[in-house]
């Protein structure tokens, strides 16, 4: 099978190598097109353009850093739309709002093309290990043609229905992870500021009803500041901020999703949106240090 695939950032240098490494013909494109050259080693091809891409394969898929780029890849000069029709099925996996996915799907199947929204739970590790879980929702002719592609790279997927149920449950999921990250970080001070070992802490929670996989991986590198990029902090922002404006609409109110929003954009205000999302875990140290 061959595959497009635009975006190599951590998530999709990861999913591209994965479909090469099991046997699927892929060409890729990066808007710096230097991070191409990891995969040609693999046996890619590379494409100059989104629309280069999309002429040559007839299932694309997509995973860029926010709404923004996503437009951007599909509307703008040497995009997406340029050689998208009859045919030929876009996959947009980048996580975005409902609004956005509506509007490249109208522009996609109004050219004749078919597209699905999927984007994806799980993070750079699982990306690497095939073990994403997959949130599609749009043409379910498309999502049957594309199973094994997502067999590949992920452990599981979801068909949700028609477009903006997939990118509204990644909300849901991010925006509850986003404030647990938030939760977690200030349990972490506490336990260090009131005088206990915060590894004793871990072990604790690992024990009890709340214990997951996410503590148990970012705990320890938390304790050592260490931050090290796996989902960086900007787009857990960007997750957040989405999530509330979908709560906005629905009349839900979210106050520890708010409150986790205003950590995640000081942390950005301090320059550590590149960092991994648990360097929020900084922002609570300088509050509780100033109080
Ligand atoms: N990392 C994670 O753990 C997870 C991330 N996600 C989601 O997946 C998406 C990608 O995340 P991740 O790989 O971590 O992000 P990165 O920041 O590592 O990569 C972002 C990608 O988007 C590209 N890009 C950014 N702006 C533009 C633009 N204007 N035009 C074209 N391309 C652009 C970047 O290109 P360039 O290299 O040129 O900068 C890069 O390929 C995001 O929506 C994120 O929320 C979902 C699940 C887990
Ligand atoms: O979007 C991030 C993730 O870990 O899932």
């Amino acid at each position: 099978m061959e595959v497009g695939f635009l975006g190599l950032g951590i998530m999709g240098k990861a999913m591209a190598m994965n479909l090469l490494k099991n046997g699927f013909k892929v060409t890729v494109w990066n808007r710096t097109l230097a991070k191409c050259e990891e995969l040609v080693e693999f046996g890619a091809t590379i494409g100059d353009t989104p629309a280069a891409v999309v002429k040559k394969c007839n299932i694309t898929v997509a995973i860029l850093s926010d709404p923004s780029a996503a437009l951007s890849v599909v509307f703008d000069k040497d995009g997406v739309l340029e050689q998208i029709g009859s045919g030929k099925g876009y996959i947009d996996m980048s996580t975005v709002d409902d609004d956005t996915s509506s509007k490249i799907h109208k522009a996609v199947t109004a050219k004749g093309g078919s597209f699905l929204e999927a984007p994806v739970s799980g993070s750079k590790k699982p990306a690497e290990d095939g073990q994403l879980v997959i949130l599609a929702a749009g043409d379910e002719a498309l999502y049957e043609e594309a199973i094994p592609a997502f067999d590949v790279l992920g452990k599981k997927s979801f068909f949700l229905g028609h477009v903006g149920n997939g990118a509204k449950m990644k909300l849901v999921v991010n925006m509850i992870m986003g404030s647990m990250m938030n939760a977690f970080s200030e349990g972490l001070v506490l336990a260090e500021r009131s005088g206990l070992n915060p590894h004793a802490l871990l072990d604790v929670l690992d024990l009890g009803g709340i214990a997951n996989p996410m503590f148990r991986l970012k705990g320890p590198t938390m304790i050592q500041n260490n931050y090290s990029p796996a989902f960086p902090l900007k787009h857990q922002q960007k997750d957040m901020r989405l999530a509330l404006a979908l709560g906005d609409e629905n009349a839900v109110s979210m106050p520890a999703a708010a409150a986790a929003n205003e950590a995640f954009k000081k942390a950005r205000s301090m320059e550590l949106g590149d960092l991994d999302f648990s360097a929020v875990h900084e922002i609570v140290k300088i509050h509780k240090s100033s109080s």
